[in-house]
């Protein structure tokens, strides 16, 4: 059965309150520029022109989901991490989140997912059906639980974020690696309990304006690469991480905040905006449907 991008963009709004003039998701965030400098040995995986020289990025930080006023001390919530890495042969978009996994496999898993969580007229969405649909579909409930697993990031710049896709990267030879792709947080850092409970709900901004003033926030792109029989069109499944060969593709440098206006004009669209040399899955439908669920968003959130 086709999912269709609308319906669930228009979901996502409605479970979050159907706020006006901001994303269906990552609707609290900031703006932000920097650099990409990749490893001396990046080409020799992707012919990428982002793996050959430093490159100037846009990106933005932002918290899950379609409230603009939702807590920074939200836990079962991924943080998000937009990025267009620039270049006239053609930008290079990430658009990844705090963990390893999304929370459905499929588009039409993720409209019923979202279906079940739109408050009724008391405000609430119905428990009951929250949990008949979590037993009936155990996946997606991997992503909560890998997050109430792990203290709440002390800073967007103190978590890694994942692709969690699996991407193709094509050399100059035509030589192919499948391989997930995780930015590694330089200045990793959780917040105890205690520290939590001290914060006020909005603390990231501020904090990132303060870190920024010191020196760049950076994160290494590293390459997990993929060994026979690792899932490659299952954004639920993980892969073992630590037993997997790993590549440094180079280094993020976040170095200033930007006006909203900056990232705000157009989306990050990881589908589309990937230069020859690095590809999504082809057989992963929850990639291709980001392309038009984001335009979507923007159209709304624009009018
Ligand atoms: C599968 C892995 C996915 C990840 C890692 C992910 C992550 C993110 C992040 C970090 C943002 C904030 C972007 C920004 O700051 O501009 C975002 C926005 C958004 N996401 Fe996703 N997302 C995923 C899948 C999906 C899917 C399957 C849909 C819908 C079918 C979707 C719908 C949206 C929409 C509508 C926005 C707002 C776009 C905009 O207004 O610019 N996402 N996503």
């Amino acid at each position: 059965e086709e999912a269709d991008p609308a319906a669930i963009v228009g979901l996502q709004f409605a479970v979050s309150g159907n706020h006006k003039g901001v994303r269906a998701s990552g609707a609290k965030g900031v703006c932000l520029k920097g650099s990409f400098a990749p490893a001396p040995d990046a080409a020799s995986l992707s012919k990428a022109p982002q793996f050959a020289k430093t490159v100037p990025v846009t990106a933005r930080f932002s918290m899950g989901g379609g409230n603009p006023k939702i807590s920074d001390k939200t836990k079962a919530t991924t943080r998000g991490f937009a990025m267009r890495m620039a270049d006239p042969a053609g930008d290079m978009t990430f658009v990844i989140i705090s963990a390893p996994v999304f929370s459905t496999k499929t588009p039409a898993q993720l409209e019923e997912f979202l279906k079940v969580r739109v408050p009724g007229p008391d405000g609430k969405p119905d428990a009951e059906k929250i949990k008949a649909f979590a037993a009936q579909n155990p996946e997606t409930g991997r992503q909560a639980a890998w997050l109430n697993a792990r203290p709440v990031p002390a800073s967007f710049a103190g978590t890694d974020y994942w692709a969690v896709h699996a991407y193709t990267l094509t050399n100059a030879k035509g030589d192919k690696t499948v391989a997930k792709l995780k930015f590694v947080a330089a200045d990793k850092a959780g917040l105890s309990d205690e520290e939590l409970k001290a914060k006020p709900d909005s603390f990231y901004a501020d904090e990132l304006k303060e870190r920024l003033a010191k020196g760049p926030a950076r994160f290494d792109l590293v390459a997990i690469l993929a060994q026979p029989g690792d899932p490659t069109a299952d954004v639920t499944a993980t892969w073992p991480e630590e037993e997997r060969k790993t590549r440094t593709l180079g280094t993020l440098a976040i170095t200033a905040i930007e006006p909203d206006a900056t990232c705000d004009a157009a989306t990050f669209d990881p589908v589309v905006d990937l230069p020859d040399g690095i590809a999504g899955p082809a057989d992963d439908p929850m990639f291709a449907i980001r392309s038009p669920a984001y335009a979507v968003s923007l159209s709304r959130r624009s009018n």
